[in-house]
């Protein structure tokens, strides 16, 4: 039995198996709240959609569609509506995950509820916060398609992307520190919740 992660429901760790886990010589950080973010995902025919964050948290960065969920919202509301605001497409979107991230220096932990879909309507456009581009998902199909520039990406998508490209669901609590300008994995933890892959 793998320790339970603070700060994740108790129950959804219950009989999970754990895929990887490090920094055991640090302690988890403390945090008084948190807030809901979202992250979708759309994964069509041997390839990602991803997106280049041009601005606010995570610039620079390669990563989902995402932000936080607005007062009223559902979470799954929040993510559809991130979804267009930042790549202009449509998608039912399955829940995959649940992430935990905290970051020294910011006062709240990032609750983020990971999404992903095999379909969309639409074209992926470029709007003000992101510009999207297609990565392929393995290296055996697609090779004019560039690979997933983890290097480009936070530190820790690595360790969960293989379990949302074989549609498995997760939990993930990763704890971060800030070097200078860049944000360096400190510890984590994550564990496979479903065992029924399609
Ligand atoms: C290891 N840590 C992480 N790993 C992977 N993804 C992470 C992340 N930490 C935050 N994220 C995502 O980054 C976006 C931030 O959202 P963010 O731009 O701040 O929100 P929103 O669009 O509401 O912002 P504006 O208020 O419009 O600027 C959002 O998708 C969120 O899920």
């Amino acid at each position: 039995m793998s320790e339970l992660i603070p700060g994740l429901d108790d129950l959804s760790q219950k009989g999970c198996i754990e895929v990887s886990s490090g920094g055991s010589e640090f302690e988890w950080m403390k945090f008084e709240q948190r807030k809901l973010y979202t992250n979708a995902f759309i994964v069509v025919d041997g390839k990602i959609l991803l997106g280049y964050k041009k601005r606010g948290f995570g610039v620079h960065k390669y990563n989902g569609f995402g932000g936080k969920v607005d007062a009223g919202e559902t979470s799954i509301q929040a993510a559809s509506r991130e979804l267009m605001e930042e790549a202009g497409i449509e998608s039912s979107l399955e829940h995959a995950g649940t992430f935990l991230f905290l970051i020294a220096g910011v006062e709240w932990a990032f609750h983020i509820d990971i999404y992903r879909a095999d379909s969309y309507t639409g074209t992926p456009i470029e709007t003000e916060e992101m510009h999207p581009h297609w990565f392929r998902i393995n290296d055996e199909d697609h090779l004019d398609t560039p690979p997933i520039p983890f290097d480009k990406m936070w530190e820790s998508d690595d360790l969960w992307f293989p379990l949302l490209l074989k549609k498995r669901n997760f939990i993930v609590r990763t704890d971060y520190i800030r070097e200078g300008e860049r944000d360096v994995l400190r510890k984590w933890c994550v564990k496979e919740t479903s065992f029924n892959a399609s």
